[in-house]
Formats: C-alpha cells, sequence, structure tokens
C-alpha cells in the first residue's frame, strides 16, 4: 500500500472489506473513505474480483471510476481517499515491488525455490562431469554447446538458448537451438531468476508484443518457460532459457540448476567482475546517520528494479544518490542517463526522452531518445515535476509498457529501463494541485528517498569539502593538503542554504583565488562564509 499506511500487505486468501469501519479487513481511518467502501474477493485457483459496496467516494482502479465487479490484473491500482493499493502476485520473493517481474508470476501458482530442489546423485554426478568438460572447453561457445547438448536431450525442448549478460546489461545468445531460435523473453524473468538464485519456471509470460509464434504460444499457456541463471566470478553473467510445449518437473528444474551452476563460469568468463562505471564509481560521502541510511537505501534500491523517489532540496547530492543506485547493483555495467526535465525545452522536450524518426524533427535524421540510450540500464529524471503534461503521459505509458514510441515512429522500441526520478519540491503538491499526474506519481514513487539538507547533517560538511578538495586538486593542478583548523570551524558553522553545491562552489572559489600555502584559511572562503562565525 502508498498513502498513510505505506508499506501495509495483506493476502488475500479470503474475502477482504476494505474501508473505514472494516476492522476485521483494511481498516482505512480516512475520512473520503466509506464504512465499509469496497471488497476484494478470490476467484478461481488464483485469481481476485473487486467489488465496490456502495461507497460516497467511489472506488477507483486505474484512474477509473469502478462501475461493475472487475476481476483484478497484477500490478492494477486501487485509489481509496489517500491510499493506493497496489494488486500484487503472492510471490513472496518478489513482493518488495520487484518491477514488473511481479506481473509476469502472478498467474502462475509460486514457482518452486531451487533450494527446495534437491539434485538426485545423478543429476549432480551429470553438473560435476559437465563441469569438468566445460572447463575444458577452448572457448566460451564450445562450453555453451556442451550445455546445450545435455539440456537438450534431457529436456526435449523446442528452443533452447544461453544468453550471456553483456557489458551494457544487455542479454545476448550465446548459442541457440534451433539456430537461431528467438525467445522473446521477459528481462524480468532472467532478472528475477539471477537476483534469487534459483530457477524459474512460468507457464506464460509477459511478452513483448511482437508478432513473434513462439511467444504467442507462451501467452496463450500453451508453452513454458524455464530460466536457470548463470554466474561467473560471484557476479550475475547470464541464463539459460528453455521453451517447452509440457509442464517442467522438479527434477529437470533441479537438473538445469545444476549445470547453469556447475557451467556457468566457463560459459561466461569474460564478463568483468566490474564495469568501467563500477570501477570508476566512488560512493558519496555520507557520514551523517541520514545519509547513511539513504545510502542503504539506494544500495537495496540497486538490487530491485522498482522505480525510486528521490526528494531533498536542490544541491543535497540527488544525483549521487541516483548514481548509486545504479552502480551498485546488477545495471551497473549498463549505462546511466540523465535528464534534466527542468531544463527540457519544450518544442525538444518529446525528441530528447523518446527520440525521433527521420524527418520528424526539420532537418534531422533519425536519434534515440534517453530512454533508448538508458537501455539495460538506469534513466534518471532529474526534476521531474517539470514534466509537461502531455510528456506526463506518454511516460506513464512507456513505463507500463516497456516500449518507446519515437516521435514520428510507427512502432514501439522495446526498452528495458530502470526509472529514478528526483524532485526538490513536494510533488504530491503538484498532484494535488493537478499539475502532475496522480498515477505517474505513483508509478515513480516505488522506493522513496529523502536526503535532509547539509545544515541538518553537520557530520557530511568537513568530509564533503575534503572530497570537491581532492577532486578539483588535479583539474586545477594545485597542491593545498587540507584546510586549517579556523577554515574547518567556519565551514562547520556555515548553515549552506545552497548544499552540497554551495560548498563545492565555495571549495573551487577559494582554490581560484588562493594566493599560496598549503592549506585552506577562513580568509579564503567566500565572504558569505566567512560571515558565519564559528561559535567560541
Ligand atoms: N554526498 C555527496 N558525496 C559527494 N558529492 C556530493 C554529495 N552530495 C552532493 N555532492 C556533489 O554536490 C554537487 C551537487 O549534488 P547533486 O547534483 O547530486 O545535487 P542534486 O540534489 O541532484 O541537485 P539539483 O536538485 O539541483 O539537481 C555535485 O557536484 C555532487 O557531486
Amino acid at each position: 500500500m502508498f498513502g498513510p499506511c505505506r508499506g501495509v500487505a495483506r493476502d488475500l486468501d479470503t474475502p477482504l472489506i476494505v474501508g473505514r469501519a472494516a476492522e476485521g479487513g483494511l481498516q482505512l481511518l480516512d475520512e473520503k473513505v466509506s464504512r465499509e467502501h469496497c471488497i476484494i474477493e478470490p476467484a478461481g485457483p488464483t485469481g481476485h474480483v473487486l467489488r465496490d459496496l456502495g461507497s460516497r467516494n467511489g472506488t477507483w482502479l486505474n484512474g477509473q471510476l469502478l462501475v461493475e465487479t472487475t476481476r483484478l490484473r497484477p500490478g492494477d491500482h486501487l485509489s481509496l481517499g489517500e491510499s493506493v493499493l497496489v494488486y500484487e502476485p503472492p510471490f513472496d520473493a518478489l513482493r518488495a515491488r520487484d518491477g514488473e517481474s511481479t506481473l509476469v508470476l502472478t498467474r502462475s501458482p509460486p514457482a518452486p525455490s531451487w533450494n527446495n530442489l534437491s539434485p538426485s546423485p545423478d543429476v549432480l554426478a551429470r553438473a560435476g562431469e559437465l563441469a569438468v568438460r566445460a572447463a575444458l572447453a577452448p572457448s566460451p561457445e564450445a562450453a555453451a554447446h556442451l550445455v546445450l547438448e545435455s539440456l537438450h536431450s534431457a529436456l526435449q525442448p523446442s528452443a533452447l538458448t544461453v544468453l550471456r549478460l553483456g557489458l551494457q546489461g544487455s542479454l545476448r545468445a550465446l548459442v541457440a537451438r534451433p539456430l537461431g531460435a528467438h525467445l522473446t523473453l521477459s528481462r524480468e524473468l532472467v532478472t528475477a531468476a539471477l537476483r534469487l538464485g534459483r530457477v524459474l519456471t512460468m507457464p506464460e509470460i509477459q511478452a513483448l508484443p511482437e508478432p513473434d509464434k513462439q511467444m504467442t504460444r507462451v501467452r496463450k499457456g500453451q508453452a513454458h518457460v524455464l530460466c536457470a541463471p548463470l554466474y561467473a566470478g560471484g557476479a550475475p553473467a547470464g541464463a539459460i532459457c528453455v521453451l517447452r510445449e509440457s509442464p517442467f518437473h522438479d527434477e529437470e528444474m533441479a537438473l538445469a540448476g545444476a549445470l547453469a551452476g556447475a557451467a556457468g563460469p566457463s560459459l561466461c568468463p569474460a564478463v568483468e567482475p566490474s564495469s568501467p562505471d563500477r570501477r570508476r564509481y566512488t560512493p558519496p560521502v555520507a557520514e551523517s546517520p541520514s545519509m547513511r541510511e539513504a545510502l542503504r537505501l539506494a544500495s537495496a534500491a540497486a538490487q530491485a528494479q522498482t522505480a525510486v523517489l528521490i526528494t531533498g532540496e536542490r544541491g543535497t547530492g540527488k544525483e549521487e544518490i541516483a548514481r548509486a543506485t545504479h552502480c551498485l547493483g546488477v545495471r551497473a555495467p549498463g549505462p546511466f542517463i540523465a535528464l534534466h526535465c527542468g531544463a527540457l525545452r519544450p518544442e525538444h522536450a518529446e525528441a530528447e526522452l523518446f527520440g525521433h524518426e527521420k524527418g520528424a524533427l526539420p532537418g534531422e535524421g533519425a536519434r534515440p531518445g534517453a530512454f533508448e540510450q538508458a537501455d539495460g540500464g538506469t534513466l534518471f529524471l532529474d526534476q521531474v515535476g517539470h514534466l509537461p503534461a502531455p510528456l506526463q503521459v506518454k511516460l506513464l505509458r512507456t513505463l507500463q509498457d516497456r516500449m518507446v514510441h519515437r516521435v514520428g515512429g510507427r512502432v514501439g522500441v522495446p526498452v528495458d529501463v530502470r526509472v529514478v526520478a528526483a524532485t526538490h519540491r513536494p510533488l504530491i503538491e503538484a498532484v494535488r494541485a493537478g499539475t502532475f499526474r496522480e498515477d505517474l506519481y505513483w508509478r515513480l514513487n516505488g522506493m522513496r528517498i529523502h536526503l535532509p539538507p547539509l545544515r541538518d547533517r553537520p557530520e557530511d560538511v568537513l568530509p564533503l569539502a575534503e572530497r570537491f578538495l581532492s577532486r578539483l586538486r588535479p583539474q586545477m593542478g594545485c597542491h593545498i593538503q587540507g584546510f586549517t583548523d579556523e577554515a574547518q570551524a567556519t565551514l562547520r558553522a556555515h548553515p549552506w542554504p545552497g548544499n552540497a553545491r554551495q560548498l563545492a562552489n565555495a571549495i573551487e572559489q577559494a582554490l581560484l583565488l588562493m594566493p599560496s600555502g598549503e592549506h585552506i584559511g577562513p580568509g579564503d572562503l567566500p565572504a558569505e562564509v566567512r560571515a558565519s562565525k564559528p561559535s567560541p
């Protein structure tokens, strides 16, 4: 749930009444909610229906007033008064709002956990033997062929492919059978398997809407998909994906998991343990408890696919935290694209975000937008509250469909992007004022990270000043060692209304104007900073 009861989750094994007086159900103490507002009832083995109970203000499903009993679909959101309830699947490990992977898995019963699948001695022997043969193979492709042969004879699939995670976060087929087999798999399935470290299967997947024969069959539940994660050097490296008409049994899943586990390092030896981004990455300064908590949330968010909303005054380090959610997670090998929505020229904003086809803009060829550039990685939408209304609609649609529609384009381009948005103004006020769409707000607000102003986290001031000094030293070719005690006291005494950005500027100015010496003294700092007298 979001809103006043944020984080509350309820199982839906029995009918659940939602209302202001629904003591045995889900009670929402909100004047806009009727005493018994609506009911969610089980329907069939895994589904549920939603019914309004004659509420005064109505039940809103995905922004539409509910007029009749309606079957819920994963990801549906119900708005009642101040609260938004998101209908999610009974799939524990993904319950933490792991993006749309939850959508994928809802309609199937929970997949058996790899941990519950004890491979038989025979399976273990086969895996051990394969591990040795794969390790001796002359190339990853040759090793992949050995795995493919083994699994092909054991599972009799209609298609099988070994996917390798590329540096850009993309998945590429290392080998496939039949040759050129094109399994348009949900990226979320692979991500979920890699994150959970277990084999996942599903009878039905939310495939990309491509006119692909294999996928059409899968979508209708006439085929089944198995995905076994591959790791190399302790890092996610790819997946083995198998398509078959009949469901997979536990033993087969155990076999696929054991073979993938045994052969992973030989299949993907070239996967770098750290991406270029990660190698260059320096975590933000976080000495204060509040900044440490923000970083903790960022690294938790980095492991999930859920959208992240970062709030805080200007210059508090929102982009630093956005970068952390990218660099500390599975998307680190992919691109990090930052777009400042406040700086978009209105006439180009749509093309900047979604790209454009040739001829759509006068005199310009085709160009991918920020979404496509961020494929496989993270798109950081800074000052998201400035996004013009028509683009809010298009952004919402893109996030829902995972397809980008370029300006002037006829077909959608599939994208796999995690959006991290930031705002320095409370976005909910923009929602109340009607300038920001509520549905988009909830969509972006998957995980919230708030950064307090620098004046409320004095522990960060000196470490930040040191960080800026060491960043600027090589650029400015100077040899300043640090700050005098008096300068440190002055820095600590200043309230920094412009937050870390103002501090960075102050250090830069000091370096520019310093005549000589090894330490920055109080006299080298800008006048407004000097004016804050340290307490004796
Ligand atoms: N915790 C931190 N560690 C290291 N550098 C930081 C930290 N916080 C902020 N900075 C630096 O301060 C400057 C401003 O930070 P940043 O751009 O992330 O702020 P912001 O909140 O995104 O600002 P805006 O709201 O104006 O977009 C940048 O140079 C950034 O690298």
